[in-house]
């Protein structure tokens, strides 16, 4: 996860509670976070440290407020920022990012990408207000949202609504491209222009329901796949140029 101010990328570590059958198996729980640090011990003496360690009671606020909260502000000020959820299947990645859509889940229980939706438009809310009572002319904002799967070495456009779902192995238009300084962009990728928190979530669940799901030993519902949700967010101030943030959200399985 990156910053403004310091080193571009920070790493997190999340342990998930145990899930039931682990529970009815008597799996024991063989980490403990050291108080204070961020480290964690694996068994009794094999200890790692990150950026930020969350525990099995960590609540999906904590992990919003301490790392995702400011990459979002600091795309209204300028900067593009990547949120990046690693591990293996059924260690929470789903669940953290919050691309589940479960219905049963409280709001409570809302993971990143609907936080970080609802923190943007809330943003730019904020931001009109002020340039109103501050008698200045309104900045303009344009919101838009590109949703990729990558499954089995294709790559999937979870936004093209003539794309047949069933069809796997057909390949899309979308071409993978480096640049000069050794950048990867996409082209032919569908970008949905989106003026509301409800409509970016629309978007988002439907895009999650097309990706590809299935059982894994771990994990009832895996995703099986590595999804890269991508908010572009343009913000034209009295004159300037227009200046083009991303946000960047990838699952990885
Ligand atoms: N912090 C947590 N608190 C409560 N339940 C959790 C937590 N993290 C994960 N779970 C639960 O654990 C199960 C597996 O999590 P999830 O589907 O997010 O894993 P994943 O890493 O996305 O797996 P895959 O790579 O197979 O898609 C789910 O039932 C999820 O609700």
């Amino acid at each position: 996860m990156a910053t403004q101010n310091d080193c571009c990328v920070k790493v997190s570590l999340r342990i998930r509670p145990q899930m039931a059958k682990e529970k009815i198996e008597g799996c024991h729980i063989c980490t403990s976070v050291t108080p204070g640090e961020p480290q964690v011990l694996l068994g009794k003496d094999k200890a790692f440290t990150y950026d930020f360690v969350f525990d099995l009671d960590a609540r999906q606020h904590q992990i919003y407020s301490a790392c995702v909260h400011k990459l979002v502000e600091g795309c209204f000020e300028g900067y593009n920022a990547t949120v990046f959820a690693y591990g293996q299947t059924g260690s929470g990645k789903t669940y953290t990012m919050g691309t589940g859509f479960d219905v049963t889940m409280s709001e409570e229980e809302q993971g990143i990408v609907p936080r970080a939706v609802q923190h943007l438009f809330q943003g730019i809310q904020k931001r009109r207000l002020e340039t109103q009572s501050a008698g200045m002319p309104l900045p303009e904002f344009k919101v838009s949202a590109q949703f990729l799967e990558l499954y089995n070495e294709e790559i999937l456009d979870l936004f093209d609504s003539t794309r047949d779902p069933e069809a796997r192995g057909r390949k899309s238009n979308i071409k993978i491209h480096e640049d000069g300084s050794g950048g990867i962009y996409t082209t032919g990728v569908t970008s949905r222009l989106v003026s509301s928190e409800e409509e970016m979530l629309q978007c988002l669940k439907l895009g999650a329901l097309s990706r590809t799901t299935a059982s894994t030993q771990m994990n009832a519902q895996s995703s099986r796949s590595h999804a890269i949700f991508t908010i572009h967010l343009c913000q034209m101030r009295v004159c300037p140029q227009p200046q083009v943030r991303h946000i960047n959200s990838s699952v990885r399985s």
